[in-house]
């Protein structure tokens, strides 16, 4: 079994510096030997350089709220075909963010090899904002929207192909949704477990309730998306949108464990480490969960 690592040094959907430092500091921490030790035969061709499409686009101007528009759907549509070309060839792409508008193109990637995948994202943030409701223009806050092709049309994102369905999307660990967002997710009959699910229910019944909604059989793809701002602050301290009563360190784990046993993972995210936001025990601490979770979402077990 084969998997690809995809670094991707991008911090466009986002304001704050640091983030596209993530993917090296992942590597630096030791995730490819890590993931060969579980058996995977480890791909990991460079970072996607993604500074060069930059150098094409000289000026982009916001469309509406949106900030680097061009650049971010450049870079996405590059990493859509890097996902793609791996999932094609039967080895599965873990990317490492990078903030989280780079979703846009993992799952239009992994869409593209597997029309019938399911999409797990887990998150403190639902990330569906369209342009008319994002209230930063931030576009790490609007993936999933494009991935529905919900809210006008924006030409520029054209090459985003609305193959994700509403029934084919799960949320865990929601506990910072705009208005605007809340709407939409009732609108849609969209499935969200928030942090009063967790707490209600208890991890383990929420994850089976959530596979129960998009992969009733456990029969079909399963793309885990994985914000570590999902995870309490006091557990990833150094990501760019923290926000208090997040999971513990064993629900994000319990989470990444029971979707590999379910045997149906063909994409992992693991997304939005910012290695520059806190000192540096915090910044060690919040890397070295970014990679205990992409070793648990891969196989990693405690006995
Ligand atoms: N919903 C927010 C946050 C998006 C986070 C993206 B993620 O999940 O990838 O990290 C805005 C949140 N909003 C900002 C002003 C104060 C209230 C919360 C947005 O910018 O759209
Ligand atoms: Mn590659
Ligand atoms: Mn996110
Ligand atoms: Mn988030």
């Amino acid at each position: 079994k084969s998997l690809a690592i995809v670094g991707c040094p991008f911090s466009g959907g986002q304001p704050r510096p640091g983030v596209d430092q993530g993917p090296i500091h992942l590597i630096q921490a030791g995730l490819p030997s890590q993931l060969e030790e579980l058996g995977w035969k480890v791909q990991f061709d460079g970072h996607h350089q993604f500074e060069d499409i930059a150098k094409f686009i000289t000026s982009d101007p916001d469309i509406g709220k949106l900030k680097n528009p061009r650049v971010v759907s450049k870079v996405c549509e590059a990493v859509a075909k890097s996902v793609g070309s791996h999932a094609k060839q039967g080895v599965l792409p873990v990317t490492l963010g990078g903030d989280h508008s780079l979703a846009m193109g993992t799952i239009s990637g992994t869409l593209e090899q597997y029309p019938d995948a399911c999409v797990v994202w887990i998150d403190a943030h639902a990330d569906i904002n369209t342009a008319e409701t994002t209230d930063t223009g931030n576009i790490h806050g609007m993936p999933v929207s494009f991935l529905l092709g919900l809210g006008q049309p924006i030409p520029e994102f054209a090459w985003i192909k609305p193959q994700l369905k509403p029934n084919k999307i799960v949320y865990i660990g929601l506990r910072d949704v705009d208005a605007g967002e809340k709407k939409i997710l009732r609108e849609n009959g969209i499935k969200a477990f928030s942090m009063h699910e967790v707490d209600k229910h208890g991890i383990g019944k929420v994850v089976e309730l959530a596979l129960d909604h998009v992969n009733p059989k456990r029969d079909l793809p399963i793309h885990l998306s994985f914000d570590v701002d999902a995870l309490d602050p006091t557990v990833a301290p150094s990501t760019g949108t923290p926000v208090r009563g997040g999971l513990t360190f064993r629900e994000g784990h319990y989470i990444c464990e029971a979707i590999y046993e379910t045997g149906c993972l063909v994409a992992l995210d693991i997304m939005e480490v910012n290695p520059s936001l806190a000192k540096e025990e915090e910044v060690r601490q919040t890397v070295a969960v970014g990679c205990s979770l992409a070793r648990s979402a891969l196989g990693e077990t405690l006995l």
